[in-house]
């Protein structure tokens, strides 16, 4: 089954087009990576699945309920000087279902310590979010959309600038999530990640999608298009 489905979609940015006939679904239970080079069109894709790039044709088609879609974007916004500690951060998670105004109980304190221990940063709990590492700060980022039990979650480089060690817990946490059902697409530009994640591969080149298997992908020049993204700051993971 797939919640999330695209027919003849058409984005376009600033009055330009961006990619043409875009088609496609993406299955509950697996990570979709999504792969090409600066500007082909990643971010835009992810912006119009999200809701906030309205499309200039086509229909994207999405049956997960608001509250468990997440998104954890690229381009980060925090400022980092906001007072909020990472236990204070996941427990916004609860925030889609249960409303930032109407407090947390014993339930909540207690999921967040075990999300915060699946991801190693329990002993940060009291620490603010601007005293953190770029590893840490994602993990804890990535802590709010378990908390939030996020059914569709979409990353735009997640690994960018984050330590190994963090890249090893935050690929277990997607892979978990996805045999728990959920679905996921991942921007990764990395070789390595995209055969430990990838179900199926969504590939953008010159304006147009193509699917393709992971084992395709690997063998073939596509990855090598992208480059990384440039260093980012830190900000709220949002959701929609
Ligand atoms: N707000 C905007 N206004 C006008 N053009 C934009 C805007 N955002 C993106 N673009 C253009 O749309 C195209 C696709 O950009 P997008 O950010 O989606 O690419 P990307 O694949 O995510 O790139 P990268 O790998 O560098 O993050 C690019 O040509 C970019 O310059």
């Amino acid at each position: 089954m797939a919640r999330l489905t695209l027919e003849h979609l058409h984005l376009a940015q600033g009055g330009r087009s961006v990619l043409e006939d875009v088609n496609g679904a993406f299955p509950d239970g697996a990570i979709t990576v999504l792969i090409g080079p600066n500007g082909a069109g990643k971010s835009t894709l992810i912006q119009a699945i999200m809701g906030l790039l309205r499309p200039i044709s086509g229909r994207i088609t999405c049956r997960v309920p608001k509250e468990r879609r997440a998104w954890l974007p690229q381009q980060l916004a925090l400022d980092l000087s906001f007072p909020i500690s990472v236990e204070e951060l996941v427990m916004t998670g609860t925030w889609p279902s249960h409303g930032a105004l109407a407090g947390y109980c014993g339930p909540h304190y207690r999921k967040a310590r075990e999300v915060m221990k699946r991801l190693g940063i329990s002993h940060l709990a009291h620490r603010a979010l601007g005293e953190l590492s770029g590893g840490q700060r994602q993990r804890a980022l990535i802590g709010r959309t378990l908390m939030q039990e996020a059914e569709l979650l979409l990353l735009d480089e997640p690994f960018a600038n984050v330590d190994q060690e963090t890249v090893e817990v935050l690929t277990q946490v997607l892979r978990d999530m996805a045999r728990e059902g959920a679905t996921l697409l991942v921007v990764v530009h990395d070789r390595e990640q995209l055969a430990k994640l990838a179900d199926q591969v969504l590939a953008l080149s010159h304006g147009r999608a193509r699917w393709l298997d992971p084992q395709t992908t690997l063998s073939s020049r596509a990855l090598d298009q992208g480059q990384p993204a440039p260093t980012m700051p830190f900000a709220f993971a949002d959701s929609f």
